[in-house]
């Protein structure tokens, strides 16, 4: 058989780095998101090229293949943000397609629009290496230290009155980037440092914002083997000592203080699984865990949907659980309310959800943590941290620098 080869490659996509990819489709305008997931190799990349970002209800088993995400003020029957999957293309850690899925065809406009732009930013990188950029503190209220205290002591203050256990309490702090910055370069920087976060980067080009972070947090799992997973995460200490030696695991020691604020939240899991009468679950932990520059308590729990004939347990759990005592409170109503009343500022997506939604027919989201916001030259990094009877407010703040520093400390150099 005769056959006429003009293009051997597989795929238009094929040469083409996560870099210059990332890059065109911002400049275009389309909404598009990075994503790695813990423990994997594999490095997503899924760009919306058709009508920009949809809004949804999260029924995840309903779903076609996309990115979700979602603020943290969210309830159950509100739509969160939904980048539809029009092509995923999946790299390997050094950077070379593997696999590619365009549901549009090679011939649509905007994906030869994409790929043609991609392939100009690629011979243009190659012939001039680009400016590094800088990153530089912002002389924002000098008080940020004394005001998050002040809401530490309001919070323990509360918590004595008996109006609530448990709150978590969150504060930003803003940096200014210059043109130089480049997000997926930080973004691979995070991908190598920390081996057991979901690494995610997204562009909303409505909001006109982007979203870096390393996640140590899974919200909800539901995968194509019907297993769903979910788990409590709480309890912080630093991971390395004052010569910034990682300090190893069986060293470490947790407080009452600690080991109570993550039971609370293994509770308000098994209270979750109570109200749809679900008794089968495996409980693992609670064990430490690694996350970055520190150590967390985790206890893991996990259900077999396909034995229970409980497909849609992801969506429902999802409702549930969010917002966990992880990122709010306990009891969740008061400790909400107090959030909205003391924290003095919009939370955003920080400490709401995000991730991929029938990818390869799993859905992995995670709870929005150690993250930051890029919009209009500032890096604005979110962090809180759980407070309880027996919080020291300094301590508080300190936790939440640290929490900080897990971005800072390695994307610092992409700027
Ligand atoms: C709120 C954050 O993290 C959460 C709070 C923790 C704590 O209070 O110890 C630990 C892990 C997370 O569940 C954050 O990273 O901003």
């Amino acid at each position: 058989m005769l056959s006429v080869q003009t293009d051997t490659r597989i795929s238009i996509f094929e040469g083409l780095q996560i870099q210059e990819l990332w890059q065109a489709s911002k400049i275009l305008g389309f909404p598009s998101a990075l994503w790695r997931l813990p423990h994997t190799n594999e490095i997503k990349l899924l760009i919306s090229v058709r009508d920009g970002i949809r809004k949804c209800l999260p029924e995840l088993e309903k779903m076609s293949p996309g990115f979700v995400m979602s603020t943290f003020y969210w309830e159950c029957e509100q739509e969160v943000l939904f980048l539809e999957g029009d092509i995923i293309l999946t790299f390997s850690e050094d950077n070379r397609i593997t696999n590619h899925d365009n549901k549009l065809g090679e011939e649509h406009t905007e994906v030869k629009r994409l790929v043609q732009l991609a392939e100009s930013l690629q011979a243009e990188q190659a012939a001039d290496e680009l400016p590094a950029g800088q990153l530089q503190p912002v002389t924002g209220p000098l008080d940020a230290k004394s005001r998050f205290e002040r809401t530490v002591e309001l919070a323990v203050a509360a918590i004595r009155q008996n109006q609530f256990k448990k709150v978590v309490l969150s504060r930003t702090k803003d940096l200014a980037y210059t043109d130089g910055f480049q997000p997926a370069q930080a973004f691979q920087k995070l991908v190598k440092a920390y081996p057991h976060a979901f690494v995610s980067l997204v562009n909303l080009p409505e909001e006109n914002e982007m979203w870096l972070g390393a996640s140590p947090e899974l919200l909800v799992e539901q995968l194509s083997d019907g297993t769903f997973k979910t788990m409590s995460l709480a309890g912080t200490q630093g991971a390395r000592d004052a010569a910034g030696a990682l300090i190893p695991k069986y060293d470490i020691r947790w407080g009452e203080k600690e080991i109570e604020e993550q039971a609370l939240v293994s509770r308000y899991i098994i209270e979750c699984f109570k109200k749809i009468r679900l008794r089968e679950y495996l409980e693992t932990g609670p064990k430490t865990v690694l996350a970055g520059n520190l150590y967390h308590l985790r206890t893991v729990f996990e259900v077999d949907t396909v034995a229970l004939h409980f497909p849609e347990l992801a969506s429902v759990m999802l409702k549930l659980l969010h917002p966990t005592s992880a990122i709010c409170g306990v009891p969740k109503a008061p400790s909400l309310q107090f959030i909205n009343d003391v924290e003095g500022y919009n939370r955003s997506f920080y400490s709401g959800f995000l991730g991929p939604a029938q990818v390869g027919g799993d859905t992995n989201l995670f709870v929005n943590l150690r993250t930051v916001r890029f919009k209009e030259g500032i890096a604005t990094f979110f962090a809180g941290a759980g407070i309880t009877e027996d919080s020291v407010p300094e301590l508080e703040w300190f936790e939440t620098e640290l929490k900080c520093d897990t971005l800072l400390k390695v994307i610092g150099s992409s700027f």
